[in-house]
């Protein structure tokens, strides 16, 4: 990236980024109305970014030098993207794109897209069955209850959805999520759950997350514990082949494919099955609809039309030629409080890369670190670093013109909604223009970037979009980045510790006297 003609320009103008401070900065030569980009109930507003035209134009570059729509034109048709070449690698496609690729005739990965129409009809009948009692409990009583078992990408992203699109949830229906291997996870859930009336979701691609398998026996002892048959209780969500690919133990088994990496997985079975449950099939058809319009957008060549392509290049911009080592993604809607959580795994665990597509160790820097928490909260919590701190934050700031549930009440002549746009549209401006003050502890230093996404209000079909604009920029960047996006070999090396330090416990480690087993002595010497 940085040894194309655009990234080396990128790194001249880099030197003299665009001043948010000088006066009329934000307003001059149409500059807010300008920097607008939309896609579908989505725009973008991305005036108060350190940019000018020649910026973007750079940038436009860089993502026709890297081929960067070219690439997401390929992953979306079945190339096989995850691997590192020359090296042993999990040599997959990456097509969790297929599964809402479902409204066209002709899909861009036709066999994939037959298998996540085949198993979203699966759903659809087993939906119906749960509804009408043809599925329901040992005493003939329907289901109310659904207990989502699973961790990471099978317990995040599902997670996330559920909590943003609760308004909308049918008020017949009840969710829980457990997903620590902490005991006290799965206790809360379970003691405040009637498990005669609840279905139990399984999610684990692998079938062999440790968290996870040891969280279904904790749920299937509590049923047994009631006089329970688990088998006439849990669902397995997996993918084909795995260890929990086994329908005697299960009262149905919905499939995901290898192609699909988990923290990619909402759109297939591993949210909608929990999220059908809850929203009713018709909500989760619209969420898929949204995702669908957005892979669409994603193709477009020109950045400014391309809302993921053109979020991914300025947070390129921002992180690699500015330098900030972080973005804080701030929604202002409360229904968004898991969205962050959500997208750390997505994007950190993507691109938290250190070598390139060929295995050699990268030049510059990959992803940055990602946190987030919804506004207002935000503002009484971490926003005095984000205004006056010596480390500077670009953000990205969601929010929505309407609130989801219509409850609201004018105070002091403004209503709250109204108070939460003040609100954000404020922090965006404080940032960027700052404020002069002769007390030192009273000055803004301004030049703070954000961009602003407005959204008319948070719809199951809106929170697909943005669900996919967001895997979209993060594998976008990931292809700038040239490493693969796809894999999580970082993961592993603290599972096989755990492993030794749980076989320290049990006395069957096989260096007794290893690391592990003295720092276990060391933390457990209460003395
Ligand atoms: O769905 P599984 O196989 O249980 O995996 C859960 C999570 O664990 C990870 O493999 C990381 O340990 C994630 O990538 C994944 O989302």
């Amino acid at each position: 990236m940085y040894e194309t003609d655009a990234g080396k320009r990128l790194q001249q103008l880099a030197g003299r980024p665009y001043d948010l401070t000088a006066p009329d900065a934000l307003t001059a030569a149409g500059r807010l109305e300008r920097y607008v980009c939309r896609a579908g109930s989505l725009r973008m507003l991305y005036s108060m970014q350190r940019i000018t035209d020649e910026v973007l134009d750079a940038l436009q570059d860089l993502a026709d030098e890297c081929r960067l729509v070219e690439q997401f034109k390929e992953m979306r048709r079945g190339a096989v993207i995850n691997r590192i070449a020359g090296w042993p690698s999990e040599n997959r496609q990456v097509l969790h794109t297929a599964c809402r690729d479902i409204f066209c005739q002709n899909p861009a990965a036709p066999a994939a897209t037959a298998q996540a129409k085949s198993e979203l009809e699966k759903l659809k009948g087993f939906l119906d069955d749960v509804d009408s009692g043809g599925v329901c409990n040992a005493d003939g009583k329907k289901f109310r209850t659904l207990i989502h078992v699973g961790i990471g990408g099978s317990d995040l992203g599902p997670r996330a959805v559920h909590e943003a699109l609760q308004a909308f949830g049918r008020k017949d229906k009840d969710v829980h999520f457990i997903s620590n291997v902490d005991p006290d996870d799965a206790a809360a859930v379970l003691e405040k759950t009637d498990l005669a009336t609840s279905l139990v979701v399984i999610v684990s691609k692998s079938g062999t997350t440790m968290e996870t398998r040891a969280n279904e026996q904790l749920v299937c002892q509590a049923l047994r514990r009631d006089g329970l048959e688990p088998r006439h209780h849990c669902i397995a969500v997996t993918g084909k082949g795995s260890p929990m690919d086994n329908p005697e133990q299960y009262l149905r088994a919905f499939y995901m494919y290898d192609y699909i990496g988990g923290r990619y997985s909402l759109t297939s079975m591993v949210g909608l099955v929990t999220l059908g449950f809850s929203l009713g099939y018709e909500k989760i058809v619209e969420f898929l609809h949204g995702a669908a319009e957005m892979d669409l957008v994603a193709e477009e060549t020109d950045i400014r039309r391309n809302l993921p392509l053109l979020l991914a290049v300025l947070g390129i911009w921002n992180h690699n030629y500015l330098g900030y080592p972080t973005v804080a993604v701030l929604p202002y809607s409360q229904a968004l409080h898991r969205f962050p959580a959500h997208l750390q795994q997505c994007d950190m665990e993507s691109n938290g890369k250190s070598i390139d597509r060929n295995g050699r160790q990268l030049v510059g820097k990959s992803g940055p670190v990602l946190w987030g928490e919804p506004g207002t909260n935000g503002q009484h919590a971490f926003y005095q670093l984000l205004h006056q701190g010596t480390e500077l934050v670009p953000v990205e700031f969601i929010g929505f013109l309407r609130s989801q549930r219509g409850e609201d009440l004018e105070v002091a002549g403004t209503s709250s909604q109204q108070k939460l746009i003040a609100n954000l549209l404020a922090q965006s401006i404080a940032l960027a223009t700052g404020k002069e003050d002769e007390n030192p502890n009273k000055y803004f230093p301004g030049n703070r970037p954000s961009i602003l996404l407005i959204g008319n209000s948070l719809t199951p079909e809106v929170m697909g979009s943005l669900l996919a604009l967001y895997e979209a920029k993060i594998v976008l960047q990931g292809f700038a980045w040239n490493i693969n996006s796809f894999d999580q070999e970082g993961v592993q090396l603290g599972k096989a510790l755990a492993t030794r330090l749980l076989a320290c416990m049990t006395g069957s480690e096989s260096q007794p006297q290893g690391l592990e087993s003295k720092l276990l002595k060391a933390a457990c010497n209460t003395g």
